[in-house]
Parts: structure tokens; C-alpha cells; sequence
């Protein structure tokens, strides 16, 4: 083992109450909003082919005139009511919400730039608003926080000179004091989202970010932190140069899911996803392959089956209202969600073989087990291996507890479950109560 002194300081699943209610949340919101939302993936009648929140990057968009958005920024259809009821009929038990994204806006009135909300034509906090109205929903709300800031003169993407040092620690100053300043306004947060953290600058602080991450957890103890926000002394992000898991949970997973158990190394993860192939700000255009609700069901069951969450990325408009394709995305899934949480909620790994016709998923310290079917074989019969000593106790549809379903052992420990759902055409759920076997 290489000796490490800003690597991971614990291996292994944490087991607080925070984190086990965080593992257990199966499906949440996330929200990317600012700036961005305004011009919404075009300039000067031109679309932008990047993702809409990158605009300001792209080579058609003059710095300061993005930089002039903030003079742009009254958002008043902004209703965080609505939003917050939106996540709670889609059934999402948490959201992760930008409180400042790559191009510096501030979502809050921070102290510690004018490039805030503050001096926008709409002056108020949008962040206490929305944490208050997630919270009220019973939601637990994450803050997302870009390290990388292209507003902030001192941001540097690698450290070259004495003036790029110089620069970079008002930088680093800066950067605590905003972290500080959000955990201090907003003590309800229970955890940090960090993005931008890929640079070269960034990478080399190790021993103070190290400090910083120790200087938050000590602010608010249980705060829930993820792999990507620092890399050991070594550079080594996500996981230490003794391939442990940097944080509480892994970051890895951005537009793309596991396929199988070994590839989350026992760790807790998120899977972060947008509806359209590659846009997390909002873009006037809805092009490329727009994600049905019957694929975002089976992403969260296929993300619950390997022990994750998923978070389901919403991009509201620059004038605060949310597109109506995402509000009927939402309330389909919620409508699944409805009849079907009880496979996704406090679920996680069966340690089944998966079968074709979907995935399972096991609650958490009790004998039950959820086919979740997205493929029905022409058979009607749902086979299930469980391991030696256990046996089915009772077999029944979730959607309807009473239709108690045949059970054939048609091999030791192997079973078919006979099951004809009502509708075909939506994914249902199989329950297995188990017991040990006599
Ligand atoms: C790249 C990149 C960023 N990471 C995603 C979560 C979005 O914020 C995107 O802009």
C-alpha cells in the first residue's frame, strides 16, 4: 500500500442514518439553471452543437456578452413550488440543484463576487427559496457546486508561473469562502455535488482540498460528499492511488450506467442522466434521441438493481418555468412510481443472476424481491435462480397483491414465476416473499 497522507481517510459503505437514507433514495431531480437557460444553445440565430450550459466556451459566443447575461436574468416565471412538486409526482426523493455552474453565476447572493443574482434585474436568492420548498416536499436537496470558475480572474486550468500560483490561492481563498458561505446559508443541505474538478490547477491541490473537505465535514457533520471533488497527492480523482474510493459515494457515473455488479466495487454511486442524448441546461432545441419515460424507468431500475441512484436531469427555462416535455416525463414516471416504488425505495443489489426479462432488486434487511420486468417472455413463465437455502414463500404482482402468482421449481433452486400482466405495454413488477429453505 502506497503511504498517503490526502487519499481516502475510510473504505468501506458509510452507515449513518444520512447515508443509508441517501442509498435508499433510489430516484432523484437534478436541475441545471442560470445563465445558460437564456440563451438556451443559440447565438446570433445559430445553434450551438455542444451542450447548452457550454455555451460560453464556444468560439461564436463573445466573453462578455455571455458575461452580460447576468443583466438578463429575471426569471419571472421562477416558481420553486412547482418545481419541487414536480420532483415529488415524479417520486424523486432528492435533487441536486447548480448553485453555481463552469461560468461562475451565482445562484445565491455570495459575498464574495458581484456575479450573483444579487445584481441581476432579479435580485433575490433563488437557492433559499428552493432549498425551503424542496424541504417543505419532504425532498433532501444536494448542492451542486462547479469548482471550475471562468468568471473568477484568479481561475488558472494548470499553475505554469509565479503570477498563475499567486493567482490560484485567491482563487483556492475564494472557493472556501463560497463553500463556507453556502453551507452557512443553507444548513439544510444535506450534501455537495462537485463538478469541474478535472484541471490540472485543481488536481494539485491536494493538501488543500484534503483540508477543506475536513473543514466541511467538521461544519456539518453526516454531509454527504462525492468522488469527485478532490484527487490525492498523487492526482489520482475518484479513487486514491490504492484504488480506494475518494468521498462517500461515487461520481463516475455521468450520462452512462454500470451493466454489472463488479463495476461498482462495492461502492455507493449516483448515475447522473439527462432526457436528451447530451444537454443539461436548457436548449430551445429537444433534438437527437429524446429518452422515453419507459427507458428512464428501466435506467432507474437497472441503476437500483446494481446498488445506485439515479438522478434525472430537469434544465428549466431561462424565464423559470420548466418545458412541458419534462413535465410529462415526470408525470409518467411518476405514475409508475406511484404503483411501483417499493422496488425502487430502500432497494438495492439482490445478488441474483440476472435473467432477460429485467432486473431485480432486494429490500434492504427484509426477505422481498422485485422482478422488474421490461421484457416479457412469449412463455409467461419468469425465471429466478436464488441461492441455496431459500425458498419462495409467495409469489404476487405489486400492482395487485391479490393475484398470487404459480411458482414451479423447475430446478434445484431454480424457478419459474407464471405471471400474466394486465398491460403489456408498461413495465410491471414480480414480488417474491422468501423464506430459508426446510
Ligand atoms: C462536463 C460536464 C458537466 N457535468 C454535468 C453534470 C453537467 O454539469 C455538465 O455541464
Amino acid at each position: 500500500k502506497i503511504k498517503l497522507k490526502h487519499g481516502s481517510h475510510r473504505e468501506g459503505k458509510r452507515t449513518d442514518a444520512i447515508m443509508q437514507k441517501w442509498r435508499g433514495n433510489g430516484l432523484g431531480q437534478f436541475i441545471h439553471w442560470g445563465l445558460y437557460a437564456i440563451p438556451g444553445g443559440e447565438w446570433n440565430g445559430k445553434q450551438y452543437n455542444g451542450a447548452a450550459e457550454w455555451i460560453r466556451s464556444w468560439n461564436e459566443m463573445p466573453k462578455p456578452a455571455y458575461d452580460s447575461l447576468i443583466y438578463k436574468f429575471n426569471p419571472v416565471n421562477f416558481n420553486a413550488d412547482q418545481w419541487a412538486a414536480i420532483a415529488k409526482d415524479m417520486g424523486a426523493r432528492y435533487v441536486t440543484i447548480t448553485t453555481k455552474h463552469h461560468d461562475g453565476f451565482c445562484l445565491w447572493p455570495s459575498k464574495y463576487t458581484s456575479y450573483t443574482v444579487a445584481n441581476s434585474p432579479w435580485k433575490k436568492d433563488i437557492m433559499k427559496p428552493l432549498v425551503d420548498a424542496y424541504d417543505k416536499a419532504g425532498i433532501d436537496v444536494i448542492l451542486y457546486f462547479s469548482i471550475m470558475d471562468w468568471n473568477h480572474p484568479g481561475w488558472r486550468y494548470d499553475i505554469k508561473t509565479r503570477a498563475d500560483s499567486i493567482a490560484f490561492e485567491g482563487f483556492k481563498k475564494f472557493t472556501r469562502n463560497q463553500l463556507i458561505e453556502l453551507l452557512t446559508m443553507y444548513p439544510k443541505a444535506k450534501g455537495l455535488w462537485f463538478d469541474g474538478t478535472w484541471d490540472k490547477s485543481w488536481i494539485k491541490q491536494a493538501k488543500f482540498a484534503d483540508e477543506l473537505e475536513a473543514e466541511m465535514r467538521k461544519l456539518r457533520p453526516g454531509l454527504i460528499i462525492g468522488s469527485r471533488f478532490r484527487a490525492d497527492e498523487y492526482g489520482k480523482r475518484h479513487f486514491d492511488s490504492n484504488n480506494v474510493l475518494m468521498g462517500d459515494y461515487e461520481q463516475g457515473w455521468e450520462r452512462k450506467l454500470p451493466n454489472t455488479i463488479a463495476d461498482v466495487h462495492g461502492n455507493d454511486w449516483d448515475c447522473v442522466m439527462t432526457i436528451p442524448e447530451n444537454q443539461w441546461g436548457y436548449n430551445k432545441a429537444w433534438k437527437g434521441h429524446i429518452k422515453t419515460s419507459t427507458e428512464l424507468i428501466e435506467m432507474t431500475a437497472k441503476a437500483v438493481s446494481l446498488g445506485g441512484n439515479f438522478v434525472l436531469n430537469f434544465g428549466p427555462k431561462g424565464d423559470g418555468s420548466i418545458r412541458d416535455q419534462e413535465k410529462r416525463l415526470a408525470l409518467e414516471i411518476g405514475d409508475w412510481m406511484k404503483v411501483n416504488n417499493e422496488a425502487i425505495y430502500n432497494c438495492g443489489y439482490s445478488g441474483l443472476e440476472k435473467q432477460d426479462w429485467g432486473y431485480s432488486t432486494k429490500k434492504t434487511r427484509i426477505d422481498k424481491i422485485y422482478m422488474v420486468v421490461f421484457n416479457i417472455p412469449v412463455s409467461g413463465a419468469y425465471r429466478v435462480k436464488l441461492p441455496a437455502k431459500t425458498a419462495i414463500a409467495k409469489s404476487y404482482l405489486l400492482a395487485d397483491q391479490n393475484q398470487v402468482l404459480k411458482v414451479e421449481e423447475v430446478h434445484t433452486n431454480e424457478y419459474f414465476v407464471y405471471a400474466n400482466p394486465a398491460s403489456q405495454s408498461k413495465p410491471f413488477v414480480i414480488v417474491l416473499e422468501t423464506k430459508k429453505k426446510e
